[in-house]
């Protein structure tokens, strides 16, 4: 699935947030969306997620308009991770899960085998199997979000886009998430903050300043220490992680 973001703009109360965005990302490749705080990430994403329409431009799926499609249909082919989550009701965890399976089903339809087998391979896969009985309302920050991860899983969209689905996670679980979503083959768009995880899985990064791209392309090409100082204000060092061989990117401050 290409995701194709040309011109686009979005505006809060008439005040434009992002402006003039081209964003692709091709089948199968996973985009860093990246820049510091307040530099109009969430909202960029919010017009993929079709929670705010864009102001001007085109969000498109392989090429279709991805706001004139009937909401299922984008739902089969592009799954969300928020930041905050949208659960308010008091639903067990195997409960959210299964409704990432309701664009695949008929209006009364009953969940199947093969969806039950779906939910439970999702669940396993974030590690959360055997809280499926729980609430949902119960469980920690870091669990939530491994569930609603598992909820974007079980819809088997081939675009997942996800805002900071590192964000309450412990060392591990982050790590283990980033090479869980890089392995599904699946295409990816997710802000991150952690310079050094979009050095370690993105193919390219995207960086976002004041609501422009600023720069696009491969980490190593794009995150440069003077480039890196300019748009985070702090200092980079860049090389090779002396565990997994990846590009790592270590910070300090300026001064
Ligand atoms: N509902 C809103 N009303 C007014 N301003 C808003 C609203 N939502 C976002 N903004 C503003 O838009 C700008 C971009 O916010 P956005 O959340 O998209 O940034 P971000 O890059 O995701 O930030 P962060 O890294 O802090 O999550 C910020 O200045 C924010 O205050």
């Amino acid at each position: 699935m290409r995701l194709t973001i040309e011109g686009l703009t979005a505006e809060i109360e008439s005040t434009p947030i992002v402006s003039g965005v081209d964003l692709v990302a091709e089948p199968g490749e996973f985009v860093g969306l990246i820049g510091p705080n307040g530099s109009g990430k969430s909202t960029l994403l919010r017009t993929v997620y079709r929670s705010l329409r864009p102001a001007a431009g085109i969000v498109s799926l392989n090429g279709d308009d991805l706001w004139r499609m009937p909401a299922r249909r984008a739902a089969l082919r592009r799954a969300v991770v928020t930041q905050h989550g949208d659960v308010t009701a008091e639903f067990t965890v195997r409960e959210v899960v299964a409704m990432g399976r309701a664009p695949h089903k008929g209006l009364l339809e009953r969940e199947d085998t093969a969806d039950r087998a779906v939910i439970a391979d999702a669940l396993k896969r974030v590690d959360m199997l055997p809280a499926a009985d729980r609430l949902f309302s119960t469980l920690s920050g870091g669990e939530r979000q491994r569930v609603l991860v598992a909820r974007a899983l079980a819809q088997e969209a081939p675009l997942l886009v996800l805002d900071e689905p590192t964000n309450h996670l412990d060392v591990r679980a982050k790590l283990g998430l980033l090479d869980l979503i890089r392995s599904l083959g699946l295409t990816l768009l997710a802000a991150l903050h952690d310079l050094d995880h979009a050095a370690a899985y993105c193919d390219r990064v995207v960086v976002l300043k004041d609501g422009r791209v600023k720069a696009a392309g491969p980490p190593l090409e794009v995150l440069t220490p003077a480039f890196v100082a300019d748009v985070f204000g702090v200092r980079a060092h860049i090389g090779e992680h002396p565990i997994t061989g990846r590009p790592h990117i270590a910070v300090a401050s300026l001064e």
